[in-house]
């Protein structure tokens, strides 16, 4: 038999230096040092302009005087920010690095700012850039200005400019000094900027010179030809043209050319005169003409179209940061939730006891005898490991879970034999007096706030007393079930909330259904930063059963405009391809534009697929099979778990279940594929299943007030100007206003799309349509009809495909941009 020893928890109070960074990482702190370090730096700041003017006076008072005397003397000095500032404007400006000391108040300023919140720079970087600039901007100015400094009051490059300067100047010369400020400043362009590199290449490689060159000579003809050809288009009859051309050879230089223009002119009867300008050349083309390509004085150039996305490269804009409208924005502090954690927990050793005397008695009453018992003590469970004497059958300790139930007179007693990975069978005690696993402990914990994870959930505390978390994103779509007020809700609940922890508003959108009407309403605080809705919806939080037809179509259509910029921007899924995006490889002005993850959660989706039936379960279906690379992601949470709800079509898309307590195994059967959430305790306890692992979770308990307070604590910040807003769907029976009449001006929002796809395909069928963007047979036949009036496909033939009418793509884009 095991010993325990006295488990007692102790809880750890922390110590001074985590006090200490406790109190310089806590945000107001900062806040505060960020202010303080922003009005030094003012102060700093007017004592060195003021430098400038009263210096001069000033100078005579400070030059060698002790700081503690010149305070004694106060008020004698005439810089604005008194003695002390007096004292350190001439300490910056004359002793140490002269003008370039306002590189000094850039850092601070950029510290001050960093600490606010108010910006997002990075400190190594800035700190490096200032100090290289403070040292050899003192060291330029006093190169520059190093005759006669001595007699002026101020030393624009600082003592340490001067000595520099002049140490440098006796072991390089002046012309190595010179070199050495030139190269030392190239060397830092190149650092601060990535066009530097081209234009020194440029510069360097003499090509500017060359190209002005080449334009001149080009402008020159091509004033005297434009000249000639004007004067052409003017003169019609032979006559009047040598008038011209006597008019003509008294202006024009360059002779031959002009002779030889003149005579091609007069032989055809059409005369165009082509004027390539140099200057538009040039900038019209993306690459510039290199010499060696002027042949002849023909201009020889290679157009290279930019219209691949590929070729998009606005990296010089610095990285995009989507967090930037909302930059100020703050996550919510774990002081918003409630602490129900009794501190320490004290494991009741009698309880253990009996339990442990219990399960053994009860398995020799059966004739099984047990070789050793370990008990781990979880918030709300312990879980007693049994070995069995060697030749014992597991099915039969299996067998006896509702005799071992008994004589432990506890519910919800679960066998896990054998305990996977483990030569153990497990018995699951509840505990008498189970704690509270609270979120505030959850959110918290180390674990999540390093987690790395896309769209991390803390969902509770195993039987070990491990945080357990998962990534929404790998899941990818979550079925979550349970007999009513086992708390489902709270799981929900502590789903939305430790994403609202974790992710920034510009990362992530929730879509919310919630047709009980009362769950989700206290995130409406938050619509403005984390949620989605049709752009007709008054409210965000989804509650009738035609919105939510709408709202799971339109996140179809999302989905699939998502997956056509994935496609075109040649990427794999949404990770990839925000990436990309932030670093400005995709271009806006192609529709590209930075995704946020979208949850879906569906509440008492049971209610919907029985009223709806199919038109719900269908696009859920289709979200589910695909939407996991485009950062769509689905929770639908039902009290029915029967068949008829959670269909074969919905189970086979959503691998991951999350159980709380059923009234029967069918159940349990019906979301796990196998018994045990039966046999759970309630209050929050579930069981995890992620395709073949299940684990036991206690789910963290996160109250109405508490997300009330986190949602408005939100809710009280800046946000978007409106919620997030999905494509727009037309629904299958919308629009028909006249019958048999197409209004062009009226055309279907898949019109263009559609267009394509039949001249693409060369096939006019309806069919093909209904397939490809998996709508309806009235919708399809409709925008049927609109491309017919469009003349893009011919008229109904009967069972045939229509034929279309335009053969490429080219001419389909110029007929689309004439209906715009
Ligand atoms: N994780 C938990 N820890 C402790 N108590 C819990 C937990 N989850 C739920 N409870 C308790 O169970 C009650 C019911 O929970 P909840 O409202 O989430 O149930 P539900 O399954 O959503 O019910 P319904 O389907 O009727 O809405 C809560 O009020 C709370 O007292």
């Amino acid at each position: 038999m095991a010993k325990k020893s006295n488990t007692k928890q102790t809880t750890v109070t922390p110590g001074f230096f985590t006090l200490l960074k406790e109190f310089f990482t806590n945000e107001r702190t900062r806040f505060i040092s960020g202010l303080i370090i922003s009005f030094v730096t003012v102060y700093v700041g007017l004592s060195l302009i003021s430098f400038f003017f009263t210096g001069g006076i000033d100078q005579s008072k400070i030059d060698n005087v002790p700081l503690g005397d010149l305070v004694l003397n106060k008020g004698s000095v005439s810089n604005w920010t008194g003695v002390r500032g007096a004292y350190l404007a001439d300490l910056l400006m004359n002793r140490w690095f002269g003008i370039s000391s306002f590189v000094i108040l850039f850092f601070l300023g950029s510290l001050g700012a960093k600490l606010m919140n108010l910006n997002n720079v990075s400190l190594l970087r800035r700190f490096i850039f200032s100090a290289t600039l403070l040292i050899w901007g003192s060291l330029f100015f006093a190169f520059v200005f190093l005759k006669g400094y001595e007699d002026t009051f101020i030393y624009l490059g600082g003592q340490h400019g001067y000595y520099l300067s002049e140490k440098m100047i006796n072991n390089i010369g002046v012309p190595g000094t010179f070199l050495f400020i030139l190269g030392t400043f190239l060397i830092i362009a190149v650092f601060c900027s990535k066009r530097t590199i081209p234009f020194l290449q440029k510069l360097f490689s003499f090509s500017w010179f060359r190209e002005r060159f080449d334009r001149k000579k080009t402008s020159m003809s091509g004033t005297v030809e434009e000249e000639s050809g004007d004067l052409i288009a003017e003169f019609d009859t032979e006559k009047e043209l040598e008038e011209a051309e006597s008019q003509f050879e008294n202006k024009a230089p360059a002779e031959k050319t002009v002779r030889l223009t003149y005579a091609d002119a007069i032989e055809e009867d059409s005369f165009e005169i082509n004027v390539p300008q140099g200057e538009e050349v040039y900038e019209s083309f993306a690459e510039p003409v290199r010499p060696s390509e002027v042949v002849d004085d023909v201009l020889f150039t290679i157009d290279v179209p930019t219209g691949d996305d590929d070729v998009y490269d606005g990296s010089s804009m610095g990285e995009y940061d989507p967090k930037l409208d909302l930059s100020q924005y703050r996550y919510p502090t774990t002081d918003l939730l409630k602490k129900y954690d009794v501190g320490d927990h004290q494991v009741d050793m009698e309880e253990q006891k009996a339990n442990q005397t219990r399960i053994k008695t009860t398995l020799e009453n059966f004739g099984i005898n047990i070789a050793s018992i370990k008990a781990t003590v979880g918030p709300t469970l312990t879980l007693y490991e049994v070995i069995p004497e060697a030749g014992v059958r597991i099915s039969k300790i299996r067998n006896l879970e509702d005799d071992i139930a008994l004589s432990l007179s506890a519910l919800g007693i679960r066998i896990i034999a054998p305990m996977p990975g483990k030569g153990t069978i497990g018995i699951e005690v509840p505990n008498k007096d189970p704690q509270i696993v609270s979120m505030q402990s959850v959110i918290a914990s180390r674990k999540f706030q390093e987690c790395k994870y896309d769209l991390p959930v803390a969902l509770g505390k195993t039987i070990t007393n491990e945080i357990y978390m998962f990534d929404l994103c790998k899941m990818p779509h979550l079925l979550v079930a349970g007999a009513t007020g086992q708390g489902k809700s709270v799981g929900l609940n502590a789903i939305i909330t430790s994403l609202l922890y974790k992710k920034h508003p510009s990362e992530l959108k929730f879509v919310l259904v919630d047709p009980k009407m009362v769950e989700f309403s206290i995130y409406s605080e938050i619509e403005r930063h984390y949620l989605a809705k049709l752009p007709d919806a008054d409210k965000a939080i989804i509650t009738d059963f035609t919105k939510v037809i709408q709202t799971l179509n339109s996140l179809c259509k999302e989905m699939d405009d998502r997956y056509d910029l994935l496609m075109k921007a040649h990427t794999r899924n949404i990770k990839e391809y925000n990436e990309k995006f932030i670093k400005r490889r995709l271009n806006p002005e192609k529709g590209h534009k930075y995704m946020p993850y979208i949850v879906v959660i569906i509440d008492e989706f049971g209610d919907l697929i029985m009223t709806a039936g199919k038109e719900i379960e269908l696009p859920i279906a289709r979200i589910a099979q695909k939407a996991r690379a485009v950062g769509i992601h689905m929770v639908i949470a039902t009290q029915r778990p029967s068949t008829n709800i959670i269909t074969g079509t919905i189970k086979a898309n959503f691998p991951a279940r999350l159980a709380f307590r059923v009234s029967s195994m069918i159940d349990s059967r019906t979301i796990l594929d196998s018994p045990g959430a039966n046999q759970l305790i309630g209050r929050g306890d579930l069981l995890f299943s992620q395709g073949n692992d299940m684990i036991r979770v206690q789910c963290a308990f996160v109250d109405t007030p508490e997300v009330e307070q986190v949602a408005s604590f939100i809710g009280s910040q800046q946000g978007y100007p409106t919620a997030f807003q999905l494509p727009e769907y037309v629904g299958e029976n919308d629009g028909d206003k006249m019958p048999g009449a197409v209004d062009l001006s009226d055309r279907d929002p898949l019109f263009d799309e559609a267009a394509r796809l039949l001249v693409i395909q060369q096939q006019g069928s309806t069919s093909l349509i209904q397939r490809k963007f998996a709508i309806g047979y009235n919708r399809a036949g409709r925008l049927m009809d609109q491309l017919e009036a469009a003349g893009i496909v011919g008229p109904f033939e009967g069972s045939k495909a229509r034929q279309v009418l335009i053969q490429d793509e080219y001419n389909l884009e110029r007929l689309l941009n004439s209906l715009k």
